[in-house]
């Protein structure tokens, strides 16, 4: 088969390094791809919605490779259009938290992910679904749910933003009980639903959580004193988050979330609004293919 089917995505404003980098990735990128024998077409994108238009319109057309260069949230708006296609998606990390390329052990540096995206092969992940929300990484809801919400209010992007709107969260952050399937959760700190083992950063929320198991792992936290807060964010990141008492972790295929507080949610680390108290979250096995 001749290797012409390669739509290269750039979102030009994710993550923090300047343009004229990303320009100069882009040229790596084309002559990299002509070498091996591709015919890329490299497009970057002018709004949010974007990618998820370009992707559609690549897996109609029979494109089998999309390369995608950004962070967790235009990996999001590209995956969900190639969910269920025979169109594989390559991911060049670009973002601030990558959280799915971590997952994947994707190479974090762009030249070396580029020719990874470029010779690997396609193998099928799962996908998670929030309310029909697509989700590919984690979604949640709790105290990363309202981070989010609050970080999408910040002037700057970037990690040091992150960790210093999460730092202030945690002192106003209120507890939220949660009934999951009929059963009582009691106040919880936070509830992710991973389809990936981390959010990104290397910050392992749901450390056990296999991508390809057709069950998400719903991972909740319990509200810790303000003391044991620097040892549970020690097993965030040292992936042993599994030995604290404060967590636990149930497989699921499905799961109905009620909550009488209104329930502030994420997608990929994007802030979400979920109408009424109740939300589904549900997986869907086997249904993306990244190239690996
Ligand atoms: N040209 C554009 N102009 C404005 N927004 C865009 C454009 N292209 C993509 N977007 C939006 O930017 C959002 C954030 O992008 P992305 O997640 O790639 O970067 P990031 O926020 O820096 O990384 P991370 O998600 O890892 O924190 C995406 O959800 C997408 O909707």
């Amino acid at each position: 088969m001749p290797k012409t089917d390669l739509l290269v995505i750039i979102n030009p404003l994710s993550g923090t390094m300047p343009l004229a980098q990303k320009e100069a990735l882009r040229t790596f990128i084309a002559t990299e791809a002509a070498r091996q024998g591709f015919q890329p077409e490299l497009i970057m994108t002018t709004h949010a919605g974007h990618a998820t238009d370009l992707a559609a319109q690549a897996a109609q057309t029979g494109i089998r490779r999309v390369l995608v260069m950004g962070g967790d949230g235009t990996i999001n708006e590209v995956a969900r259009a190639l969910r269920k296609t025979a169109t594989a998606l390559g991911i060049v990390p670009m973002g601030s938290g990558n959280g799915l390329a971590r997952h994947l052990g994707l190479p974090m540096n762009p030249k070396k992910a580029i020719q990874r995206a470029l010779a690997g092969k396609p193998v099928l992940i799962d996908s998670g679904e929030i309310n029909d929300l697509p989700f590919f990484c984690t979604a949640g809801l709790g105290f990363e749910a309202y981070v989010a919400h609050e970080f999408a209010n910040q002037p700057t992007r970037g990690l040091q933003t992150y960790v210093k709107t999460a730092y202030r969260a945690f002192w106003s952050y209120k507890p939220t009980q949660y009934i999951i399937d009929d059963r009582e959760t009691g106040p919880l700190f936070s509830l992710t639903v991973a389809n990936a083992a981390q959010f990104g950063n290397n910050a392992w929320i749901a450390p056990l959580a296999n991508i390809a198991d057709g069950q998400l792992d719903l991972c909740q936290i319990k509200p810790f004193p303000a003391r044991m807060a620097g040892l549970i964010g020690w097993r965030l990141f040292n992936k042993s988050l599994n030995t604290s008492a404060y967590w636990r972790s149930d497989r699921v295929q499905q799961a109905t979330i009620q909550s009488s507080a209104p329930l502030l949610a994420h997608a990929d680390g994007e802030p979400i609004v979920l109408t009424g108290h109740t939300c589904i979250v549900r997986v869907l096995p086997g249904s993306l293919l990244v190239l690996l």
